[in-house]
């Protein structure tokens, strides 16, 4: 799914991840690292928001550098910690969001229902709780068809019921081919998702801990 060549993220003359050939399957994958360990790098330089040395391919064919919209069709993005202007509201956001991904009809609503984003949608996002803004970020996250979904620390902030739900929005995903990569600063187990491997960023760089 994934395949790095030569990779390598610096921040100035600071080295911070080092991937000189690595491939990672499809399937659901879970990052552990400790803090400042590069996850949010990481998922930073496949989002396309960040400059790095190397190359990436997504599925063989798509060069991350080189075919930036396509890069962007294909991989979608939900922040650990989301902010987004104060005055817009949640229905805005979807509905942008959902227009330029080209979301299939329905798809929009059936996520903000499954993760009980619905209530709160037409209300400003300056009003709303950080757990209200990460399910927010997820309905986003999730909308249109990419084939790679990136969740940074999704389990902060979210109560259990909803964690629950996004688990189910995730194996309901990967049934039809989307992957995903989950990362955790904590090393705790996901005993309720399927995964295909574990990995852990350390020493500045990524390495498989355990896959299926
Ligand atoms: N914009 C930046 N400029 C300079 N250094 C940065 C920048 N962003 C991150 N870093 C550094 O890169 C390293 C990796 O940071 P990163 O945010 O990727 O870690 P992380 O594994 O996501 O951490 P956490 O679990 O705390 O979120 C850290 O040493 C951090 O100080």
């Amino acid at each position: 799914m994934l395949t790095f060549q030569g990779f390598s993220k610096s921040y100035a003359q600071a080295p911070v991840l080092e991937i000189p050939e690595l491939t990672v399957p499809a399937g659901i994958h879970w990052i552990k690292g400790r803090n400042g360990s590069g996850k949010t790098t990481l998922f930073k330089v496949l989002a396309g928001l960040l400059p790095y040395k190397g190359d990436i391919f997504l599925d063989g064919r798509v060069a991350l550098a080189q075919q930036p919209v396509l890069h962007r069709q294909s991989i979608s993005f939900g922040e650990a910690e989301p902010l987004y202007p104060a005055f817009i509201t949640g229905q805005e956001l979807v509905n942008l969001f959902a227009k330029a991904r080209q979301a299939p009809e329905g798809q929009a609503h059936h996520l903000a229902e499954a993760l009980g984003a619905t209530a709160f949608l037409p209300k400003a996002t300056g009003a709303y709780s950080s757990g209200m803004l990460k399910k927010l970020s997820l309905v986003l996250a999730f909308l249109g068809e990419p084939s790679l979904i990136l969740l940074d620390e999704p389990l902060i902030t979210l109560d259990t019921a909803t964690v629950q739900a996004m688990y189910g929005l995730i194996q309901e995903r990967h049934r039809q081919g989307t992957s995903f990569l989950l990362t955790s600063h904590q090393d705790i187990e996901m005993p309720d998702l399927p995964l295909t491997a574990t990995w852990l960023v350390q020493h500045q760089t990524l390495s498989l801990v355990t896959s299926r």
